[in-house]
């Protein structure tokens, strides 16, 4: 439990001091941060900054060379949603198959599967009997976050979810993290869309060359720094190298 301003909010996740090299290259360096239930935060920097590093670690798909990353229950992936930046889709199946069996992935019993309503949520209600794997990337997107929120996670991590779409794609995402957010959900997204970030995120981080530069609300950080907006605090920081 963490107590903030009166309010205790439980952490999620407490990483401490996590590095990660890879042949000779720190590209995460001593980073901490933690995630409240019930923050909507976002993960920001140049390519290449070690954002997938984190959330690999965060996530214990990477193993860190040193620092802690702590839990908030030992059967955390059972309780969190995640869309890393390709999601394998079964091949040769169609969208609701493919649903069905992140479904069992996820032990989601099938008379608690309502596999129309959720497709009617992510614009994908005509292509129920359509081959995933040949969806558009728009399509993919909303299909991969959507698989993401089936077992009501706790906590859902998203690296790029908007990446790679048009204005109209990347505004369903943006919608999409409105509405986990209005049900309260806790969500942790790495991105580059400044608007997407500037709207849906209660919280911003910055990594520049591996370290998370700054952190805090976006209004906070714009008065610290003295900038009109996430845009130039981002250029403000990434570009202090
Ligand atoms: N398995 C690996 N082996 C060697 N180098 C790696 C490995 N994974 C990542 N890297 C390197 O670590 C650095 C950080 O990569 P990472 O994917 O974490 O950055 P990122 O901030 O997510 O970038 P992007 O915005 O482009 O997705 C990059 O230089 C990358 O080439």
């Amino acid at each position: 439990m963490f107590n903030e301003g009166g309010f205790t909010l439980r952490t999620l996740i407490k990483a401490e001091n996590l590095t990660k090299t890879y042949r000779g290259r720190t590209v995460v360096k001593n980073g901490s941060l933690h995630i409240r239930e019930g923050e909507t935060i976002a993960l920001m920097g140049p390519n290449g900054a070690g954002k997938t590093t984190m959330i690999g670690m965060l996530l214990r798909l990477i193993h860190p060379d040193s620092g802690v990353v702590q839990h908030w229950t030992q059967n955390f992936k059972a309780e969190t949603g995640v869309q890393l930046q390709s999601t394998p889709f079964f091949e040769g199946h169609s969208v609701e198959e493919n649903i069905r069996l992140f479904a069992a992935f996820y032990n989601v019993k099938s008379k608690e599967l309502d596999i129309n309503s959720l497709l009617e949520v992510y614009g994908l209600r005509e292509e129920k009997k359509s081959p995933a794997i040949k969806l558009s990337l728009g399509q993919q997107k909303r299909l991969a976050i959507a698989v993401t929120t089936l077992h009501n996670p706790k906590l859902i991590i998203l690296d790029e979810p908007s990446a790679g779409l048009d204005p109209r794609g990347q505004k369903d995402i943006q919608q999409h993290i409105v509405e986990m957010k209005e049900r309260g959900d806790t969500v942790f997204f790495s991105s580059h869309d400044m608007l997407e970030v500037s709207k849906v995120a209660d919280r911003v981080m910055i990594m520049n060359d591996g370290e998370i530069a700054v952190t805090g609300t976006p209004q906070s950080l714009i008065n610290e720094h003295g900038v009109s907006d996430v845009d130039e605090l981002y250029s403000l920081i990434t570009e202090q190298g």
